[in-house]
């Protein structure tokens, strides 16, 4: 029995050895990254037990994928390494101030060979909470869109909970072309973690009540709006909060706080902990993984965060 499962692509992510304009960086540090498996990372971290479906290059890179992730405790039974399918590539580029584009060399993505029959009801059924997001939908859009379809379906036959993050990069589809595809997703969603933007692009309102509303409609229960450097409004089915952020130590590099946040949050969903309490702990970890480099480095352990909440005392080892 899993508590969480996600499914989608992983890449190399090569963060610069320094800060500033990518085409000046001459040396990177190889990482891993993606954004369902950041979301993977942060909940095996915090002790939940999670299972990763994917594919990955039959390649060196591909190696180093896997075991890095069975290292973090994520379940990979679900992941094949695949010939003829180079593992993917993401280079980032962060400035001074923390921000960063990133530069994707993922076409022919292993996860091509990832098609609905490979889908394994029973890995679905017998998890608490499947999460899906929009960047895995943007890199084939017709095929794996078909393919999260289909994965949420038999989560809703098992009454499995899904959870979506839009996670929109413009990099990879067009604004309609995500409008599109995510809105048929979202009548299967029973918690949408959006920022401020996708939320526009998916309902095309901004207004907390509007975009709640919206929620309502496809009946989405809970959720959150990522608000950066504000922290998030959360809602529930009884209530809507804004919760401020938790001032970060210093803001080192944004990439992965909303995976952060998404890990959080459905760990705080998870523990039937009440809506306050649940952004409290889920901005506490945005705030965390801003303040470390790498997509999925800052990804805190739970221990980590009640120290940072002062529920439990730090000890120095
Ligand atoms: N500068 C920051 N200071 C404090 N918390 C932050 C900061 N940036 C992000 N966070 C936390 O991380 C969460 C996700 O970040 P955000 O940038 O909104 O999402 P995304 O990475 O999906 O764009 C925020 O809701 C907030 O809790
Ligand atoms: O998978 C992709 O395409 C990526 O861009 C990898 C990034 O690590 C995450 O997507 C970070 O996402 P945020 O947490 O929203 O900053």
């Amino acid at each position: 029995m899993k508590d969480v499962i996600t499914l989608g692509d992983a890449m190399i992510t090569f963060n610069p050895a320094v800060k500033g304009p990518m085409k000046y960086v001459q040396s990177f540090h190889r990482n891993v990254g993606g954004a369902e498996l950041n979301f993977a990372i942060g909940c095996a971290r915090l002790g939940l037990s999670t299972g990763w479906i994917s594919r990955l290059g039959n390649d060196e890179f591909g190696r180093h994928i896997l075991n890095f992730v069975r290292g973090e405790g994520v379940d990979i039974s679900e992941v094949k390494l695949v010939d003829g399918y180079p593992t993917s590539l993401n280079f980032k580029e962060i400035m001074e101030d923390g921000s960063g584009r990133t530069f994707y060399y993922r076409e022919k993505s292993p996860t091509e060979t990832l098609t609905v029959d490979s889908l394994n009801e029973e890995y679905i059924r017998q998890a608490k909470v499947l999460h899906v997001t929009g960047v895995f939908a943007a890199v084939d859009q017709h095929k794996n869109v078909e393919l999260i379809k289909k994965a949420c379906s038999l989560a809703k036959k098992h009454n499995v909970l899904v959870s979506l993050d839009p996670n929109i990069r413009l990099k990879l589809w067009s604004k309609e072309e995500a409008r599109t595809a995510l809105t048929t997703i979202l009548p299967d969603v029973d918690v949408l973690l959006t920022g401020t933007d996708e939320a526009e692009l998916l309902f095309g309102v901004t207004e907390m009540d509007d975009v709640l509303a919206k929620c309502r409609e496809f009946g989405i229960r809970y959720g959150a709006i990522k608000l950066g450097s504000d922290g998030a409004a959360g809602f529930d089915p009884d209530q809507v909060i804004h919760k401020g952020a938790v001032k970060p130590r210093k803001v080192v590099d944004t990439v992965g706080a909303g995976d952060g946040f998404d890990a959080g949050f459905i760990y705080g969903l998870l523990q039937n902990w009440d809506l306050d309490k649940i952004l409290r702990f889920a901005n506490t970890i945005g705030a965390m993984v801003v303040s470390v480099s790498g997509d999925n480095e800052g990804l805190p352990y739970l221990e980590d965060v009640l120290v940072e909440t002062g529920e439990k005392k730090f000890i120095e080892r």
